[in-house]
């Protein structure tokens, strides 16, 4: 699936989600959509999903626009925060609804997955905790197989064991068989392993594109006297520095081998910090 991002812009009364963005996404890669509340991610999300229209600019999938357009959208899994299931349908029903609407769709995966996350193919919707109708929405995301599912903060009220066996179905799943996964989260940590590729949003623009393993290579954090990382630091493109009691830690854009050579005690960055970081260099600027 090829998805081309042109000039995109969503503007609600007066506020613009969306500011003019442009990229593409080609390959079938765990993407994560990281970005501080409102930056627009949802937003996108939804666009995406051909569930809501821009105001400029355009969405195309495979050259088409996903707005109305069945054959589009039944390549798309869209798994959000809450409210994705109709209160009156009981599981079964509700996976038998998404078989009729994926051709993709494992029956077989998604069963096992109902016992796995010990919920019962008769209950209703309504009748389940938040947590459990966080676990039947990644039960029906993994289950689609759409060659691009997405999902936007998809676990609200799941447990952290709940949600590690999330993270390793979604990658054994993943390295079966690749398709575009877009996933939007605030619990950067947990789940910043699994992204090939990140996308940061800071106020409807896109401020960051980039291969997780390359940033990681050219970003690293250097901790040593305060008089010596100053000295250090001088010359390099800084994201942030913090010192206390004499000592100061800085994050560096930039080969860490000088560093190195300078007896600073050299680390990568978590991505959650560069995501702070970055948003609030440019909050400030
Ligand atoms: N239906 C709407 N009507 C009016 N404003 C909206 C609507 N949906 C979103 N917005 C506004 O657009 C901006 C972007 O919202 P969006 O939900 O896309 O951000 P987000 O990055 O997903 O945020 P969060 O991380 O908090 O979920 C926010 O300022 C939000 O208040």
């Amino acid at each position: 699936m090829k998805i081309e991002v042109k000039q995109l812009t969503k503007v609600y009364k007066d506020k613009k989600a969306l500011n003019n963005i442009s990229f593409s996404l080609e390959e079938p890669k765990i993407y994560g959509l990281l970005g501080r509340n409102g930056a627009g991610k949802t937003t996108f999300m939804e666009i995406l999903s051909g569930h809501i229209l821009p105001t400029n600019g355009k969405i195309l999938i495979n050259g088409e626009n996903p707005f109305d357009n069945q054959k589009l959208t039944e390549s798309i899994c869209l798994i959000k925060e809450g409210n994705n299931f109709k209160g009156d349908l009981k599981i079964k029903e509700i996976l038998r609804i998404y078989s009729y609407f994926y051709p993709t769709w494992d029956q077989t995966l998604a069963e096992e997955l109902v016992s796995l996350y010990n919920l019962k193919q008769n209950a209703k919707v309504k009748s389940l905790s938040k947590g459990m109708e966080s676990a039947l929405g990644i039960i029906v995301g993994l289950a689609s197989k759409a060659p691009i599912t997405i999902f936007d903060e998809p676990y609200i009220g799941l447990d952290a064991a709940a949600r590690k066996l999330f993270y390793e179905i979604l990658l054994e799943q993943y390295e079966q068989e690749k398709r575009m996964i877009i996933f939007s989260t605030h619990l950067i940590d947990e789940v910043s392993l699994l992204f090939e590729e990140v996308l940061i949003m800071q106020d409807g623009k896109l401020l960051m594109k980039e291969d997780t393993d390359q940033l990681r290579d050219r970003t690293y954090a250097i901790t040593g006297t305060r008089e010596a990382v100053e000295g250090f630091i001088h010359d390099k493109q800084i994201i942030s520095k913090k010192g206390l009691a004499g000592m100061m830690t800085a994050y560096v854009y930039g080969d860490r081998k000088q560093a190195r050579k300078n007896d600073f005690q050299v680390e990568g960055i978590p991505i959650q910090e560069l995501m702070i970081h970055l948003t609030e260099e440019q909050r400030g600027a």
